[in-house]
């Protein structure tokens, strides 16, 4: 599930990741809640993600409340241009911490990083919060593609690692296998 402040660009992300574009042009802004599939081959293994694009605007609060329960993964975004959304994040939290499970699979993700003459949430303010809430954390872009498929690959991993329960296999370490990738592939 996407959450995150309404213009941080959650059906952005959530198209490029399924269609491969970007949906430039006029903000339209979700109503309630949507969501689209997308099957991904996990090392071998297809694992098909349902993945649910929230309205961020605070009219619909209490809509999206009520899916929270249900979902395995949270991809909560802010807006690297957008200081209020940054500000906003403890806030989600709370939310997510009331709502969610417990063990729900948490992410998060500083979007719009190509919009580099705008930004105003610098990447280690982005990593600082999310070292303070043990959270992985990532910055994206939906625009040029930066990160989003990395993004949505590490949460598919955890949900196959968490779903089989091989009892061989090493347990998968999201944080490092965020922190090793993102070094590795794509960092801006
Ligand atoms: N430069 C840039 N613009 C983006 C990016 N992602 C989204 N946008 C723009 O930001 C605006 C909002 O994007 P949306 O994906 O609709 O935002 P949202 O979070 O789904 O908004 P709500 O549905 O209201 O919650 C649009 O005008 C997008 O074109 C990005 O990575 N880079």
């Amino acid at each position: 599930m996407l959450v995150g402040d309404s213009g941080v660009g959650k059906t952005c992300l959530l198209v490029r990741f399924k269609d491969g574009a970007f949906l430039a042009g006029s903000f339209i802004s979700t109503v309630g809640i949507d969501f689209r599939n997308k099957v991904l081959t996990v090392d071998g293994v297809k694992v098909k993600l349902q993945i649910w694009d929230t309205a961020g605007q605070e009219r619909f609060r209490s809509v999206t409340h009520a899916y929270y329960r249900d979902a395995h993964a949270l991809l909560l975004l802010y807006d690297v241009t957008n200081k209020a959304s940054f500000d906003n994040i403890q806030a989600w939290l709370t939310e997510i911490h009331e709502y969610a499970q417990q063990d729900v699979v948490l992410m998060l993700l500083g979007n719009k990083v190509d919009s580099a003459q705008d930004r105003v949430v610098k990447r280690e303010d982005g990593e600082k919060l999310a070292k303070e809430y043990g959270v992985p954390f990532m910055e994206t872009s939906a625009k040029s593609g930066l990160n989003v498929e990395l993004a949505f690959t590490a949460i598919a991993k955890e949900l196959k690692h968490r779903s089989m329960k091989l009892p061989n296999e090493p347990k998968f370490k999201l944080h490092d296998y965020v922190k090793k990738e993102g070094a590795r592939c794509c960092r801006s």
